[in-house]
């Protein structure tokens, strides 16, 4: 059943009590609940993914404001960054059933085979390597064909896909006015450029078509192809959104060595605490910013840091929120020919009339822009073995077989943090570090459960990951530079202009930087699997060290942060754990 406040809970026992209906927890109920012996409880701190403003979730398009200034998000903003001239940036994290699947742009990566044998690696654990994982992402996923009816057949490579899977995700459903230009200089400039027709092949690198998790047009959320249906079709599951996890309860010890099993749960911050037990194990899905929250909260992390907001100490595990990672974004945008077809009308709200019709067409038949998401190609590079830049920093990438940047280019002006012109033709470019070095970290700020933690991706405090965005923008300008985008590309706009015009310095182009980078929102990584005695936060099977009764299922887990949007990777990791869960306890 579904219910809103903790008071309509029938029972408070349950096998699973898991905390967060995001992407690890939406498919660790929906996977447990297969079996009808076991009672489930998702608890949901934020709201239903249905009803009031919903169709800035659905539809792809309107990903941008489902995430900013929303009832479905957080909306967190991060400690001042330094090596961005001091700013605060916002840092959106779903709120919602299905958390950030249901706020974030949809692109559907999974990284490099080179990511996932490094995880093996850390983890001490075969069954996260690529080719023991590849099954797990496959059982996530149902390709289904375009919401334009195209035959995608050479867009991606079926051999790596699933087909039976729970989560839809198709290739683009609108071509844009720039896709031929973007495949042409894949082949004029194939040598730094080349074509890569699947990305999510395990090898990452090239520029191929985008993925998304877009099904009949619309978006596909763990909530929509997990737990909604898992809920509607099952009586042994329990969603109670509105509540918060405020912390983890000591249930008895075996030994030295403590167990939780009981969670105490609330909907504000003075108001009364309800208790609730697991039979088995409480599974932690509260996401890379709630899941150190969480511990921390319970005393579990560092003690002198939770000391100095009056938390004892209940278990010592230093590295809870230590290790934050997270994609820094920088876009650049260049002003194009009046003639080019772009979507500005509609993304500037120059021309309302479009972006009605777009609306209207959509609700029709989930056709046309709004069925789509930012951008229809993306791309994974490498700076040059010989590059100068590596040879000073190292090479912060899980392996020659992985990037070190994306390139994805967006057919409108793109942002997330400069303002908007008032009129024009764009076109855009994500530029983002995917093997980042700098580590940031989660904090908490009071001992209040409701007041937000402290949250640092402290980006671009390694050299590396600055030079890294500085070569990817230059990238970007050589994209652009084939013969192909002649008498399209105007000039770069803002202050890019000067940046990347003749008398520009990379110092120009690094203050650009400082001034412009933003959050992809990927934080990862505060909870960190390793196999060492004594080293991470949860262990292979992601059982929280130094105690008994808990897992953890969600991006925190992840050692490194994949060089790729994670949510497909998230999926699997997930489905992989589900699969762990159910083993140990003979499901
Ligand atoms: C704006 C945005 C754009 C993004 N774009 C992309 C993209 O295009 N492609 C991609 O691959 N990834 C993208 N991401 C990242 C991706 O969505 C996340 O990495 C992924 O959803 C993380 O999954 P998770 O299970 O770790 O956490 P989440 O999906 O965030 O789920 C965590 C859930 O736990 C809940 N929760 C937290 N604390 C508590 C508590 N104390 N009690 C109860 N519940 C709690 C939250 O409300 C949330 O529902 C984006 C994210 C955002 C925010």
């Amino acid at each position: 059943a579904f219910y809103t406040d903790p008071s309509q809970l029938k029972q408070t026992t349950y096998d699973f009590v898991i905390v967060g209906a995001g992407i690890g927890g939406g498919v660790v109920a929906a996977r447990l609940s297969e079996n009808p012996s076991v009672k489930v409880l998702v608890i949901e701190a934020g709201v239903d993914d249905t009803g009031y403003r919903s169709e800035q979730i659905q539809i792809p398009f309107m990903c941008g404001q489902a995430s900013v200034d929303s009832p479905f998000d957080w909306n967190y903003t991060t400690t001042p960054q330094k090596a961005l001239n001091n700013q605060a940036i916002g840092y959106a994290r779903g709120f919602v059933m299905g958390g950030s699947s249901s706020t974030n742009y949809l692109i559907w990566t999974r990284g490099s085979s080179d990511d996932f044998n490094r995880f093996a690696k850390v983890a001490g654990d075969n069954s996260y390597s690529w080719n023991s994982i590849l099954p797990y992402f496959k059982k996530s996923e149902r390709h289904v064909i375009p919401s334009d009816g195209r035959n995608d057949s050479a867009e991606y490579l079926p051999a790596f896909h699933g087909f039976s899977g729970p989560l839809a995700f198709s290739t683009t459903g609108n071509l844009s006015g720039i896709d031929d230009k973007i495949l042409a200089t894949t082949k004029e400039l194939s040598a730094e450029f080349p074509f890569n027709q699947d990305t999510n092949s395990g090898k990452l690198l090239g520029l191929g078509w985008q993925q998304d998790a877009i099904g009949n047009g619309t978006r596909q959320s763990s909530s929509s192809a997990y737990l909604k249906p898992a809920l509607n079709s099952r009586s042994n599951i329990d969603v109670l959104i509105h509540t918060r996890a405020t912390r983890l309860l000591k249930t008895g010890s075996t030994g030295s060595v403590p167990e939780f099993k009981s969670l105490e749960i609330a909907t504000t911050s003075t108001g009364p605490r309800t208790k609730i037990t697991a039979r088995k194990e409480i599974i932690l899905s509260a996401g890379a910013i709630g899941t150190p929250q969480i511990l921390m909260l319970s005393g579990i992390g560092n003690a002198a840091d939770l000391a100095k907001v009056g938390i004892n100490s209940t278990v010592s595990l230093p590295e809870v929120g230590t290790n934050l990672q997270d994609h820094p974004l920088t876009s650049t945008q260049w002003e194009v020919s009046p003639d080019a077809v772009t979507r500005d009308g509609i993304v500037l709200g120059t021309d309302p009339a479009a972006a009605q019709a777009a609306v209207e067409r959509w609700n029709t038949n989930r056709t046309g822009v709004m069925s789509t998401t930012l951008s229809n190609h993306m791309g994974f590079f490498r700076l040059p073995s010989n590059s100068s830049v590596l040879a000073k920093y190292g090479d912060g990438s899980s392996g020659p077989g992985s990037a070190h940047y994306e390139l994805a280019w967006v057919n409108n002006f793109m942002t997330i943090n400069q303002p908007f012109p008032t009129s024009g033709k764009y076109v855009a470019n994500i530029n983002v570090v995917v093997s980042p070095t700098s580590r940031g970290s989660v904090t908490l700020a009071s001992s209040d459960p409701f007041a937000a933690p402290l949250i640092d991706p402290n980006f671009y405090n390694t050299d590396l990951d600055l030079q890294v965005m500085l070569e990817s923008i230059k990238a970007s300008k050589r994209f652009i530079s084939a013969k192909v985008w002649d008498g399209y590309i105007v000039k770069p706009y803002g202050d890019l202009e000067q940046a990347l015009g003749p008398n520009g310095t990379d110092a120009d182009i690094i203050a650009y930087i400082r001034q412009w980078t933003g959050s992809i929102k990927h934080p990862m990584c505060t909870a960190p699997v390793n196999g060492a005695k004594g080293k991470g936060v949860v262990d292979a099977n992601l059982k929280v060290k130094n105690l008994t009764g808990v897992r953890i299922v969600d991006g925190s887990v992840f050692p490194y942060i994949p060089a790729a949007a994670p949510q497909a990777a998230i999926y699997g990791v997930s489905e992989l754990a589900a699969d762990k869960i159910k083993k140990s306890w003979g499901l």
